[in-house]
């Protein structure tokens, strides 16, 4: 069968539309919108021997008219130069590079132009896409000399590249606003997860470093923080605020948790010892060296090596722990090789570290390396709100350490508690507590004259002075700094009652009577003052 002759004009159409797909096939190639455009651009340029193509795109906002090429942006309401125009009309614009040299002085637009020669023109169209056909792309920019230009703006094969141009264009821009929106998405769904996974670890720490206030939720989240990197950990807060527990809860933490946490007080250790127990020994290191001797750092390979009391650290051992700091290489006393150890250095101290770098005590170089990443410890003080939390949780380890029953503490007790100064910190509060429980009789609950003062006698938070030992007449030394006197007179009320309930070993009856009030007004004084002694 013979394929039936094809007219030769058809022909020649036919294969002139053919010879454009080459050129359709490398702009559907494009796998952005800006590939596209400067696809576009160089196609036109090279095939319609042109002087200059360039397409320039509209950003989301709609307000701009951004290059591909260079940083030059067009303000869409500015007519200093030709886009605007185009953009406000519509319409294609044909005008001659001298005429735009003179009358539109847009510095961006000058310096597209400087390179055009005065005699050629400039054809400036708008692009358009989308469904409708009416979605702004941007604008395509042809200069070239006039008649060149007239002819194709005619020129259906124009009008079908840049038909493709658009469609095309409509279609990526939608891929690339798709891919970016979910991008965003990712990342905001990834920053939620880490958000959600690092409170939920703070969340957790709360059950061993506790305390509800602000001061220590910031306090769980930068250990979190601190746990995920390998930084060199420096805590500073005074003595007693946590900081052997934070050292620890961050190690538990860490990637290191598998590792061992070996931890070392510079001041406890004679200065001749630290270096040893620090760097290990050969054996007959020294006299007495019998046996080679592992030390912490090598120890601690893998895992954590906290440091307590790092300012007590003698100068000479400081420049050693720099350079296993930088290095992680070290050499036990006694050996010629070197070992290297992999552990993430906790430091800690009460000192202040810059004092003593200003008095040649601690070395600059040392303190910035170890305090990559620095946490301060708030003081108990501080953080008063947490003091009623810690209490009873001190009062629970006390009674199951002790096998006693659970026992509670009185308001007026914790109100003490909450006002009495606390230069050692949480230690103090625990012993404070731990001490109250142990004079605590059983079945009853911790109350204010059971509290040990600060100065070997009875001594209440309020400044109230109680120094009875129980069952023995009370002297009240008052305080100068009351500022509720109501508060106060109950608190001397509840004293006073407290003491006499002891002394006839909780006897209401007699208590009254030595106290001048019938019973009935006593029981109703017990109640408002919450004295819950039998
Ligand atoms: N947030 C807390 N929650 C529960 N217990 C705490 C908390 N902070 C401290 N403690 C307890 O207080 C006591 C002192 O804490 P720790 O030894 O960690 O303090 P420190 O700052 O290292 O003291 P020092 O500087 O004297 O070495 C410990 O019994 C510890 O368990």
């Amino acid at each position: 069968m013979t394929e039936p002759a094809v007219p030769t004009t058809a022909g020649s159409a036919l294969s002139a539309e053919l010879s454009a797909m080459p050129l359709a096939l490398t702009l559907v190639e494009s796998l952005s919108a800006a590939a596209l455009r400067q696809r576009s651009a160089t196609l036109l340029q090279r095939h319609l021997g042109l002087a200059l193509a360039e397409c320039l795109y509209i950003d989301g906002s709609g307000r701009w008219l951004g290059r591909d090429v260079g940083e030059d942006q067009f303000d869409c309401g500015d007519f200093h130069h030709p886009y605007a125009h185009v953009i406000r009309s519509g319409k294609p614009l044909l005008l001659s590079v001298a005429d735009a040299r003179i009358r539109l002085d847009h510095p961006g637009f000058q310096s597209q132009v400087a390179s055009l020669g005065a005699s050629l023109h400039l054809h400036i169209r708008p692009l358009r896409g989308g469904q409708s056909g009416r979605e702004w792309l941007g604008v395509i920019v042809l200069a070239g000399t006039q008649a060149r230009l007239k002819v194709l703006a005619e020129d259906p094969g124009m009008a079908a590249f840049e038909g493709l141009l658009c469609r095309l264009w409509t279609r990526l821009a939608r891929e690339q606003g798709e891919r970016h929106r979910s991008q965003i998405l990712q990342d905001s769904l990834t920053k939620l997860n880490d958000g959600a996974r690092r409170q939920a670890l703070a969340d957790r720490l709360a059950e061993d470093l506790l305390g509800h206030s602000n001061a220590m939720q910031a306090l769980r989240r930068h250990i979190v923080r601190a746990a995920e990197t390998n930084l060199a950990v420096l805590l500073q807060g005074e003595t007693g605020t946590g900081k052997d527990r934070v050292a620890r809860a961050m190690h538990q933490l860490s990637a290191r948790a598998e590792g061992s946490f070996m931890a070392i007080n510079c001041a406890a250790i004679p200065e001749t010892l630290l270096e040893s127990e620090l760097f290990g020994h050969g054996k007959g290191a020294f006299s007495g060296a019998e046996h080679a001797r592992e030390g912490l750092i090598s120890q601690a390979d893998g895992g954590t090596l906290f440091l307590d009391e790092i300012g007590d650290m003698p100068l000479a051992l400081q420049a050693k722990l720099l350079r296993v700091l930088e290095s992680g290489r070290y050499r036990p006393l006694g050996e010629n090789e070197e070992r290297c150890a992999d552990l993430r250095v906790v430091a800690a101290t009460h000192q202040p570290l810059r004092e003593q770098i200003k008095e040649q005590r601690f070395r600059a170089d040392l303190y910035y390396r170890l305090g990559q990443f620095p946490i301060t410890l708030p003081p108990l003080s501080e953080r008063r709100d947490d003091i009623a939390q810690l209490a009873q949780s001190f009062i629970t380890d006390f009674c199951a350490r002790e096998g006693r029953d659970e026992m509670g503490i009185t308001p007026a007790a914790l109100r003490l508690l909450y006002r009495r100064e606390y230069p050692g910190n949480v230690r103090e509060l625990k012993n404070v507590i731990d001490y109250a429980c142990a004079m605590t009789p059983h079945d009853a609950d911790i109350d204010t004259y059971l509290l040990p003062g600060e100065q070997g006698g009875f001594l209440t938070g309020s400044g109230l002075e109680e120094t009875p030992p129980p069952g023995e007449d009370a002297t009240l030394a008052l305080p100068n700094d009351i500022v509720d006197l109501r508060q106060a007179m109950r608190d001397i009320e509840s004293i006073i009652i407290r003491q006499r309930l002891n002394r006839f070993g909780g006897n209401r009856a007699q208590t009254a009577q030595s106290l001048g009030l019938p019973k009935r007004t006593l029981a109703h004084k017990c109640q408002l003052l919450e004295l819950d002694i039998k």
